[in-house]
């Protein structure tokens, strides 16, 4: 049976304070988007403003810039040579090689620019994320407007289902990116092999960005019930309280 949503919630709160772990004084980080990563968010804040915890971070998201200005952590624009010690993020599936489908929340162009510029990404959570194969959850990717068209008809043909993401408020518009740009949803139902999509993906002009993160991610925080997991590529799980290895 799938947990509630008040479950997903908690698991949330419990990935994201879990990850605190992995912060240290000094330390620049890039901030993910959506809910979990605003669990973290918050979770951090309260550590900078109530324990003097001197962090630095660029954030993935508008959004999730305007919760880091509220929670009271320093903000740093992209700028050259900018390097992240650790990105803390969500994820909308991940696989046991620590795969991951990002973009649900429309940040994935920005999500994957910090994550490639980051030295330790680190995944917070929930149990329904962690499948055994990707592609359950519709693959996003941002897109260029003028390329709309070319780009439907490219995904359609590797078997993709492409759909236009339409805004929840205004029903007739669609979705834009923080840059701008449309995002598309692509059914595959099973990623059987995700580098060969990203290869194929990669060479159809008009995607700007698409929510395949491969070989990025160096661990990940997944909390199931009351009980908080660290999964690494490939790797078997370890209960929380042996972190082992830290950035
Ligand atoms: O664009 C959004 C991001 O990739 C999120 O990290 C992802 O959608 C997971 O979000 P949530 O933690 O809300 O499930």
């Amino acid at each position: 049976m799938s947990a509630q949503p008040e479950q997903l919630a908690r698991e949330k709160q419990l990935a994201a304070d879990a990850a605190l772990r992995w912060v240290r004084d000094g330390m620049v980080l890039g901030l993910g988007s959506g809910s979990t990563a605003a669990c973290f968010i918050v979770a951090l804040g309260k550590a900078v403003r109530e324990q003097g915890l001197r962090v630095q971070g660029t954030a993935t998201s508008r959004a999730s810039e305007k919760l880091a200005l509220e929670a009271g952590i320093p903000l740093l624009e992209p700028r050259r040579g900018l390097r992240f010690d650790l990105t803390v993020d969500g994820a909308d599936e991940l696989d046991a090689h620590l795969r991951l489908v990002k973009g649900g929340g429309g940040a994935l162009l920005r999500e994957k620019v910090l994550a490639t510029a980051s030295d330790y990404l680190l995944i917070v959570a929930d149990s329904s994320k962690a499948v055994a194969q990707l592609g359950r959850f519709p693959l996003p990717l941002e897109v260029v407007p003028f390329a709309l068209p070319w780009v439907l008809d490219a995904v359609a043909a590797l078997g993709g289902a492409p759909v236009l993401r339409m805004s929840k408020e205004a029903p007739a518009e669609p979705v834009k990116s923080d840059q701008e740009n449309l995002l598309v949803d692509c059914h595959f139902e099973v990623i059987a092999e995700p580098e060969q999509l990203v290869a194929q993906l990669q060479n159809i002009p008009g995607i700007v960005e698409q929510g395949l993160f491969l070989g990025l991610a160096r661990a990940a925080v997944v909390a199931k019930g009351e009980s908080v997991q660290v999964l690494r590529p490939g790797r078997p799980a370890a209960a929380a309280g042996s972190f082992g290895e830290l950035p």
